[in-house]
């Protein structure tokens, strides 16, 4: 079937496809209202006798039955593993519930895994399917704005460990990944935010004027305007998709994506997981890198206080924990980005452009003097 022939099948549905190997391989994603309820979104999947549904305490009450219901008529077979709810469970412990179900149900190597949830059950689902009789298929149905923006495209999975976020994982790509823009009526508004970092995100590396837009549309996404929440979430998917398709291993330009993630990461490790979200780490994250980048004189002095404002307005953290230079330097080695033990940053280059550089510890000292308490 085509990606055009798809659309049409598909109700209000919109649909950005991710194309990798030049055509050899890639899936869609399906994008709008309605989708969980909507049998055409569950359609066309590879046959199976079963499916496991991966979800966790919190997401499991508000939607695990009606994925259930339509599943149920693709499988003879549908389990449910739940995982404990937060970025500190995303570890070997949790992982292993999955494979626990997995094996206890006798799950052959077919059986399809569906990921209900954020970033961090998908992340994990993701990994769990790379790794389970050496690979089974797994659809993404991300139910945060942070999952339906980001992290459910691309294949990257992962756990944390205790000295570094997302080290141990995989590129393991989902057969499908279905946004349900309605489940993220049920999301706080605290975890909205966090999303909004990862929007904010696509603009200063990948599009101007989808920041311009961000700017204008930014009161509208917070109020979770369904027209405005669809917008991003489809422009987001189509840059992540653009990006993937000519870089899915992060050979070189994937790392863009990694905008704000060099110092929000070492946020995120220091506090010991689940203190700051991802999101609020990364959003933190980018006032740092983009001072960073006037400070390199790749970007005009007026491009920190915008990205400031805006990161602000979104409702999320502009000043980092007091972790101590040292501590933020010796996080940031640890970075998957880091070569040789010498960090390195993903900056912007100009409005829509970014790429990596090195910084002297001395102006990064700099910069976490500014931007931490
Ligand atoms: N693989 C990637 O490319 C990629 C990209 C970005 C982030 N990530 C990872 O994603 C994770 C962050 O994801 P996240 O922000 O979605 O966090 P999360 O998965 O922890 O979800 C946030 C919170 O919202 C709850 N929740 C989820 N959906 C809900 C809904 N519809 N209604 C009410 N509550 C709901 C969850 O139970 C959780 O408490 C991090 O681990 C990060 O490293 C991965
Ligand atoms: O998809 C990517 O590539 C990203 O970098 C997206 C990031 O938002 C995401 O947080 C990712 O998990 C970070 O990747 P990592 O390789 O630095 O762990
Ligand atoms: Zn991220």
């Amino acid at each position: 079937m085509t990606a055009d022939t798809r659309q049409k099948t598909l109700n209000q549905a919109q649909l950005v496809p991710i194309v990798l190997d030049e055509g050899q391989r890639g899936y869609d994603i399906l994008i709008g209202s309605g989708l969980l309820d909507e049998p055409s979104s569950w359609q066309g999947l590879s046959k199976a006798a079963s499916a496991l549904i991966v979800s966790n305490e919190t997401v499991a009450p508000l939607y695990l039955q009606r994925l259930r219901a339509q599943l149920s008529k693709y499988y003879a077979r549908v389990d449910a593993v739940l995982l404990p709810d937060g970025e500190q469970f995303k570890d070997w412990a949790s992982l292993n519930l999955i494979f626990d179900r997995l094996l206890e149900t006798a799950s052959d190597r077919k059986t399809v895994l569906f990921a209900l949830g954020g970033g961090v059950i998908g992340d994990m689902t993701g990994f769990a399917a790379s790794v389970y009789m050496r690979g089974v298929p797994f659809v993404q149905v991300p139910t945060t704005l942070l999952a339906q923006v980001d992290s459910s495209v691309g294949g990257k999975t992962a756990i944390n460990h205790p000295l570094g976020k997302n080290m141990l994982g995989a590129f393991y790509q989902p057969a499908r990944v279905i946004a349900d823009l309605d489940t993220l009526d049920t999301l706080s508004q605290r975890e909205l935010s966090a999303g909004l970092a990862e929007v904010i995100k696509y603009g200063p590396i990948a599009d101007a004027a989808f920041l311009d837009w961000i700017e204008v549309n930014l009161d509208a996404l917070l109020a979770r305007d369904k027209s405005a929440l669809a917008y991003a979430v489809k422009r987001c998917c189509e840059i992540k998709a653009w990006v993937v398709g000519q870089d899915e291993r992060e050979q070189g330009l994937r790392a863009i994506l990694n905008f704000g993630h060099t110092f929000g990461h070492a946020i995120e490790t220091g506090l010991g997981y689940g203190e700051w979200l991802h999101g609020e780490a990364v959003g933190c994250g980018m006032v740092m890198a983009s001072d960073l980048s006037v400070r390199l004189g790749l970007m005009p002095a007026e491009f920190l206080p915008r990205m400031r404002a805006l990161i602000e307005r979104a409702g999320l953290p502009v000043v980092g924990p007091p972790l101590g230079a040292q501590r933020y330097l010796d996080l940031m080695r640890v970075d998957k980005k880091a070569e040789g033990g010498e960090i390195r940053f993903v900056l912007v280059e100009g409005l829509g452009k970014a790429g990596m550089h090195a910084a002297p510890d001395e102006l990064v000292e700099m910069v976490l003097a500014t931007h931490c308490a």
